[in-house]
């Protein structure tokens, strides 16, 4: 699968001015933006529109996880926003990811759906922590094969997963990386992470980029030379 657009710049900002003069920089022909939780809470759908028609395709990062009928119903919700792509926590199980994409499968032109496996802030210590033994890449490796089973259109992981996964479920399952730090920025919370080129050269389809680029002194910089990098792979 190739897509010249592989950057989807995270919004995480706490209000409309700031996120928008972001926005105002960014080229909609050279990345799509992710909302989430934040964002989403503070200003709602009319956001979503609002970057929708500057012509914005919008991962909506929501990441629903509950039971069955109401994460179809919320995924329903978001494809009515119009939104590029919609995520759920594949470890809400199978029948919770089944009922998403069963609804999406009902409506028209329906938004790409994605499994969130391991988040990629945790390492195998914070795994064990919450009672889940073995390595990041065998959760991943287990969550990535029960969301292709039931219909996902891909996965989130982080970039270290990219190749055990795609030598596992071939290479249109999409895999969508955060935990992508060009060389030389801080890491965050972030706990399994690669740079940008990394990323692409393992596999990646799209990589969610934050504050490497929001928090940069000169973010529309920032987001073209990762860019250009990429391009020049
Ligand atoms: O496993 C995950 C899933 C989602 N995210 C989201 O991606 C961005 C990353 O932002 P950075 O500033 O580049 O760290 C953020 O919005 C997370 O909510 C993730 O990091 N890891």
């Amino acid at each position: 699968m190739s897509d010249s657009k592989r950057i989807i710049v995270a919004l995480d900002f706490a209000g409309e001015n700031s996120a928008l003069a972001l926005v105002d920089q960014l080229d909609p022909s050279r990345c799509r933006l992710k909302v989430g939780k934040e964002l989403f809470t503070r200003l709602g759908p009319r956001f979503v529109e609002l970057l929708q028609g500057r012509g914005f395709e919008v991962f909506l990062d929501l990441k629903f996880h509950d039971i069955p009928n109401t994460v179809a119903a919320a995924c329903a919700a978001a494809a009515d926003l119009g939104v590029w792509m919609v995520n759920v926590h594949a470890s809400g199980g199978s029948r919770m990811m089944a009922a998403a994409r069963e609804r999406l499968d009902q409506l028209g032109d329906p938004p790409l759906l994605i499994g969130v496996t391991v988040l990629t802030s945790l390492d195998r210590d914070d795994l064990a922590a919450i009672g889940c033994p073995g390595t990041p890449e065998e959760r991943v490796l287990a969550l990535a094969r029960l969301g292709q089973q039931v219909g996902l259109d891909g996965i989130v992981c982080s970039p270290l997963e990219v190749k055990p996964v795609q030598a596992d479920l071939g290479r249109d399952f999409l895999l969508v990386t955060p935990g992508v730090r060009p060389a030389g920025s801080a890491a965050g919370d972030q706990k399994r992470v690669m740079t940008p080129a990394e990323a692409v050269s393992a596999g990646a389809h799209f990589l969610v980029i934050g504050r490497p680029i929001t928090q940069a002194p000169d973010p529309m910089s920032a987001m073209m030379q990762i860019d250009d990098t990429l391009r020049a792979l």
